[in-house]
């Protein structure tokens, strides 16, 4: 491949909150059996690749909009190791673009920019998203240059690989498995797929299609907590509640002002190893909604993942293109009241559900 100017492939990889987890049982080979609900969120990284004659990887990292001003933001110095990212092979970029040069045979490099935006060790997906939307860019990238890789690069095989990078990596491919197997189709418009209830590691996937799009309030308190270790402290219960209550709650949102319908199997024992993150669902129980004048009462509040960041369901009982409209500017209010209570630094966002395989730019 010349030096002449390179073809850039860009996304935003979207995160993720956990609206339900229960814990079914241990696995033999170390891992959980779930059976969990995810949904895509619009707090999103943005990704960069173009593919390069000289092989290998080159792969820069920076926070958005700046290292300084997330960690003002958090309260910490910002030499802090909150926000330290792997550049090197332990950063899931990486890992997939290793994955992918297999997988097509390919045996040039790749120049990569990763901005982030998602805080690691959140509960919110950041580096499984990412390393989704590598294997998308690459594989779009390597079937612009090579129409083999089309055959080679199917959407299946894109699972396949997603699945050996972790868990949660395959719900951001979004929903595979209802378009054409072809490569083409998936990874330039984005897949359907906002919603989907996952069992197995987390990797058996049913999508669905909300009816419309949901809100949420979301804290990221100033704690990366251990997936694994979170999980070394968790419990399997006796009588496993169902993923599927959760999943019609979001599908009918009109009738749920009463009723408790987030649950976390996760929440207790990450609670157990980082206190601030059970005043941190307090804090969004007390303020509550912020548009407690429109009569919705409940608080529908969680942590997501393995923690630490926690979330209010912002839109229990659906809501009008009006409310969304008066809640924009409710928000910012109520957005400045969470991050005054709030003892110590956090992200504080408001956002909105969108699809888990995001669209894909090339220039
Ligand atoms: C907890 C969840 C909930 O969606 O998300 P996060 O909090 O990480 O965002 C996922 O189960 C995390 O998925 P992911 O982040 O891909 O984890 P992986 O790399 O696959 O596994 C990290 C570690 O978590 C534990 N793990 C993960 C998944 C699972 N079903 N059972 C487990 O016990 C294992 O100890 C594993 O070594
Ligand atoms: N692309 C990436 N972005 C952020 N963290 C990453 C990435 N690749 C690897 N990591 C590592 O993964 C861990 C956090 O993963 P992340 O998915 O952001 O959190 P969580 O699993 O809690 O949702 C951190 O230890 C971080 O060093």
């Amino acid at each position: 491949m010349s030096d002449s100017p390179r073809t850039q492939y860009r996304t935003s990889p979207p995160a993720k909150l956990n609206l339900f987890l229960e814990i079914l049982g241990r696995r033999d080979d170390g891992f959980h059996e779930l059976d969990t609900v995810m949904v895509a969120i619009d707090w999103r990284d943005e990704l960069q690749l173009e593919m390069t004659a000289t092989p290998g990887i080159s792969l820069a990292v920076q926070w958005l909009p700046s290292r300084s001003e997330v960690a003002s933001d958090l309260g910490v110095e910002p030499d802090d190791p909150l926000l330290d990212v792997p550049t090197d092979g332990s950063n899931l970029v990486h890992r997939a673009l290793e994955l992918i040069n297999d997988a097509a045979g390919y045996s040039g490099g790749w120049l990569v920019r990763l901005g982030k935006r998602i805080p690691s060790g959140a509960g919110m997906g950041g580096a499984s998203s990412d390393a989704a939307a590598t294997l998308r860019l690459a594989a779009a990238a390597l079937a612009s240059e090579d129409d083999g890789c089309l055959a080679t690069l199917t959407g299946d095989r894109l699972v396949e690989l997603a699945e050996q990078l972790g868990s949660d990596v395959p719900f951001f491919l979004g929903d595979v498995q209802s378009v054409e197997p072809t490569v083409a189709n998936d990874l330039l418009r984005g897949n359907p797929g906002t919603l989907a209830r996952a069992l197995g590691r987390g990797e058996r996937l049913t999508f669905y299609d909300l009816p419309h799009p949901h809100r949420f309030g979301v804290v990221y308190p100033a704690i990366a907590l251990s997936t694994a270790q979170v999980y070394r402290h968790a419990s399997v219960t006796e009588q496993p509640r169902s993923g599927l209550d959760a999943v019609n709650a979001f599908l009918r949102p009109h009738d749920n002002t009463d009723t408790e319908i987030l649950y976390n199997a996760l929440t207790r024992p990450a609670c157990g190893l980082s206190p601030p993150i059970g005043e941190a669902i307090q804090c969004l129980r007390e303020l509550g909604q912020p548009n407690a004048s429109l009569g919705r009462h409940r608080s529908h509040c969680q942590m997501t993942g393995s923690g630490s960041a926690c979330f209010i369901w912002l839109t229990p009982d659906g809501e009008s293109i009006q409310e969304q409209r008066q809640s924009n500017d409710v928000n910012e209010a109520w957005l400045a009241t969470i991050r005054e209570r709030l003892p110590g630094g956090a992200l504080v966002q408001t956002v909105a559900t969108c699809p888990a395989a995001p669209e894909i730019h090339i220039a």
